[in-house]
C-alpha cells in the first residue's frame, strides 16, 4: 500500500514535512506547520506596501452580532501583480495543491487595538450564508497564512485548544489542517489574531477550498 491519497485541495502533512525547513507543531489534535523565512525582509515589505496601498474595512461570514470581532482591514490582491501571482506560486509549490483550488490571496492590516477574536477559518454548515460562501468552491481546507513584518507588541495568533500561540515575524510562515484527517471539521484550529498593542501588523492569507476557485 502506498501513502495516503489526498483530495484535490488538500496538502498533506507527510507532503509538507518532505520540504526543506518546515517545523510541525507536536499536537494529536491540529495539523499546524511553520516555516522560518519562507519570505524575505524585501518581499515582504514589498507586499505589506500593496496592503497599505489599497484597504478596505475587514468582513467576516459570521460575527454573532459582535461589531467588534474583526476590526482590521483587508487588501484584495490581484493576481495580475507579478508579486502576487508568483507568491500564489510558491505557495502552491509548497502546499502541493494546485492553483485553481486556491482564493485570491488576501492581506490583512491591524493597526494598535485592532484585532480578530476567536474564529475558524471553516464556514459553519448550519449558518445562514454557508451556501453563498461554499456553492463554487465548496469548504476551506488548508490555511496558509505570513506575518509580513515584526510587530512591535501584540499581534500574536493564539490557537486556544492547544495552547500555542505564536509570535509574528516577518517571513514566517503558519499552516494547518482545518479538517480532521477523516475529511470532518476541526474545531481546535479555532484561533485569536490578538490586539496589536504597539506598531502595525501586516499578513497575508492562501486558502485553499475543496474544489476549484471558479
Ligand atoms: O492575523 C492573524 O494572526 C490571523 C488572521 C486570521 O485568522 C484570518 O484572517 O483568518
Ligand atoms: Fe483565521
Amino acid at each position: 500500500m502506498g501513502a495516503a491519497m489526498t483530495q484535490p485541495g488538500e496538502s498533506s502533512a507527510a507532503g509538507l514535512l518532505s520540504r526543506a525547513g518546515i517545523q510541525r507543531f507536536p499536537s494529536s489534535r491540529l495539523d499546524l506547520f511553520i516555516v522560518r523565512d519562507f519570505l524575505s525582509r524585501e518581499e515582504c515589505a514589498a507586499l505589506a506596501e500593496l496592503i497599505e496601498a489599497q484597504h478596505r474595512p475587514s468582513t467576516v461570514a459570521d460575527s454573532n452580532g459582535d461589531n467588534a470581532f474583526r476590526t482590521s482591514s483587508t487588501c484584495d490582491l490581484s493576481s495580475e501583480i507579478p508579486a502576487v501571482a508568483a507568491l500564489a506560486k510558491k505557495l502552491s509549490h509548497l502546499s502541493g495543491i494546485d492553483l485553481a483550488h486556491a482564493e485570491p490571496l488576501q492581506g490583512q492590516r491591524y493597526e494598535v487595538g485592532q484585532e480578530f477574536k476567536a474564529h475558524t477559518d471553516y464556514f459553519e454548515p448550519k449558518s445562514a450564508d454557508y451556501e453563498t460562501y461554499c456553492a463554487v468552491a465548496g469548504q476551506r481546507t488548508w490555511t496558509f497564512m505570513i506575518y509580513l513584518n515584526d510587530v512591535e507588541a501584540g499581534g500574536a495568533t493564539r490557537f486556544r485548544a492547544i495552547n500555542k500561540t505564536i509570535q509574528p515575524e516577518c517571513g514566517k510562515l503558519i499552516a494547518w489542517n482545518n479538517r480532521k484527517p477523516d475529511g470532518s471539521l476541526n474545531a481546535a484550529t479555532l484561533h485569536h489574531a490578538m490586539k496589536v498593542r504597539a506598531g502595525r501588523k501586516y499578513v497575508i492569507t492562501q486558502w485553499y477550498r475543496e474544489r476549484p476557485w471558479g
